[in-house]
């Protein structure tokens, strides 16, 4: 087993390998996230983003590889202690909400507090809170199937945001909302980030998404195609390349 990682890396990743039913996924990643900083994950669909999203927060166990979080080993954890630590730790936003039909919009962003042990009047007054931030106070009451996609996504990225984690997952976070919005939520979850000194890594095919981060891993094929360094014209033409698409507008 290697050396702990270094104090001011909040995540330190080495050779991660994953393979999903024999299809692999991530053939060897390494790097670094460090302490408050908004690292984007970026490249064509089907290069492994998610997958070493998932694998980084625990959600699912490497084959290979080593993964630290504050200098303790995710990768010697069980599925319990994992799931502990992405509940008390980690937030995780995807490209769909996957709200709690049953609750409503507070309920929705109040739940992984209460699941943390925050107390239910805390966790409503900042439910309330982040719920107002995300402009869609008007929602607190109401269920996910009254709702617009664009306002379950950010009742989505309020309750990532709300239990304080110190990392949050955001798997194309901006994915259902349309252009004016997905800026919005952007800078909300950049603004929470700086301010809450929340770690974030950001998963994108978008080159002009990955643009909001300090630092850009590009990946390709389960590997990342370029060492991963900072923001830098190198790292985002290659990905404008690899997905001619996308618009490169900030
Ligand atoms: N549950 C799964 N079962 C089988 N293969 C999978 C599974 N999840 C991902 N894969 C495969 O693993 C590879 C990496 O997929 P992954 O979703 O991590 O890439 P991605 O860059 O996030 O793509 P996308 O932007 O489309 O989500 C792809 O070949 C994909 O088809």
């Amino acid at each position: 087993m290697s050396a702990a990682p270094p104090d001011n890396d909040v995540l330190w990743a080495r050779s991660l390998v994953k393979s999903h039913h024999g299809t692999p996924a991530l053939r060897g990643v390494s790097l670094n996230v460090r302490l408050g900083e908004v690292l984007a994950v970026a490249g064509p669909r089907g290069c492994g983003k998610s997958t070493l999203l998932d694998v980084l927060s625990g959600m699912v166990p490497a084959d290979e590889g080593e993964i630290w979080f504050n200098s303790s080993p995710v990768h010697t954890l069980g599925r319990a202690a994992r799931e502990k630590l992405r509940r008390e730790r980690f937030g995780y936003v995807g490209p769909e909400p996957h709200l709690v039909p049953e609750l409503n919009g507070r309920e929705n962003v109040a739940l992984p507090m209460l699941l943390a042990g925050i107390s239910r009047k805390v966790a409503a007054t900042s439910a309330a809170e982040w719920l107002e931030r995300l402009d869609v106070a008007e929602c607190a009451k109401r269920r996910p199937a009254e709702l617009l996609q664009d306002q379950r996504q950010r009742i989505a990225v309020a309750r990532a945001l709300a239990a304080a984690p110190a990392v949050v997952f955001a798997d194309e976070p901006t994915a259902p909302l349309h252009r004016e919005s997905q800026d919005q939520v952007m800078r909300i979850l950049l603004t929470a980030s700086r301010s809450h000194k929340i770690t974030l890594i950001l998963a994108t095919h978008d080159a002009s998404v990955a643009r909001y981060a300090n630092r850009v891993a590009v990946m390709a094929d389960g590997r990342l195609a370029i060492p991963v360094d900072a923001r830098d014209a190198v790292a985002l033409s290659e990905l404008e390349e690899d997905a001619p698409t996308c618009s490169t507008s900030v």
